[in-house]
């Protein structure tokens, strides 16, 4: 599959994303305020460029810890199957929790996520996604809040890859086949 010949259209550019951000941020800051134990949890590997450039427009005093989730491995379909690669290093019971996400699609992986999260009791559990695909949902699950929905397409970088590759690039851009008709 990741032998075939692709191009890279530009969906979102980077001053989208950006402005975005700005909004996100602060719809965060108001449903935390007050807050003084704001856990951020990024889900890797995708959300690694999305939590950089939120939490730098975040004006509260948070926490930063990761957990590693996989699903797809190296292709466009997911197993269905989340493996928890690498577990959080904090516990979060009793704590403020913002899980963040850079695309949910079937929605499989921050379903999975918020439950076992959930689980652990902490005081208040909401979840952030960059990018919601409502068209391939598999499971009843909404992310508190979207930056923005998309139409079934698969997506690369800003962080998110395919076959491990473009999750450097600036804007989020639509995979193209070029041996198609
Ligand atoms: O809603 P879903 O259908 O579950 O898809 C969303 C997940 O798929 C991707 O992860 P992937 O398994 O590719 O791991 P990665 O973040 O390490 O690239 C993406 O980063 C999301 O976590
Ligand atoms: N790269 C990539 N990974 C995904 N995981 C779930 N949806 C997508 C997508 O559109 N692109």
């Amino acid at each position: 599959m990741t032998d075939r010949p692709y191009v890279i259209d530009v969906m979102i550019s980077a001053k989208a994303i950006a402005a975005r951000i700005e909004e996100l941020s602060e719809e965060i800051a108001s449903e935390f305020e007050g807050t003084d134990k704001l856990v951020v949890v990024g889900l890797l590997r995708g959300s690694f460029v999305f939590i950089a450039d939120l939490v730098r427009e975040l004006d509260l005093p948070i926490e930063v810890d990761f957990l590693e989730a996989s699903s797809y491995g190296d292709g466009m379909e997911s197993s269905r199957e989340v493996r928890i690669l690498k577990d959080l290093r904090g516990a979060i019971e009793g704590r403020d929790v913002l899980v963040v996400e850079d695309i949910v699609d079937t929605g499989h992986t921050l379903s999975h996520v918020s439950k076992l999260l959930q689980s652990r009791n902490p005081a208040r559990l909401k979840t952030i996604a960059l990018l919601d695909k409502p068209s391939r949902r598999e499971v009843d699950f909404r992310a508190d809040h979207i930056g923005f929905e998309i139409p079934d397409e698969f997506v690369v970088g800003y962080g998110i890859d395919f076959a491990q590759r473009n999750r450097n690039l600036p804007h989020i851009g639509k995979v193209r086949f070029t041996d198609e008709a």
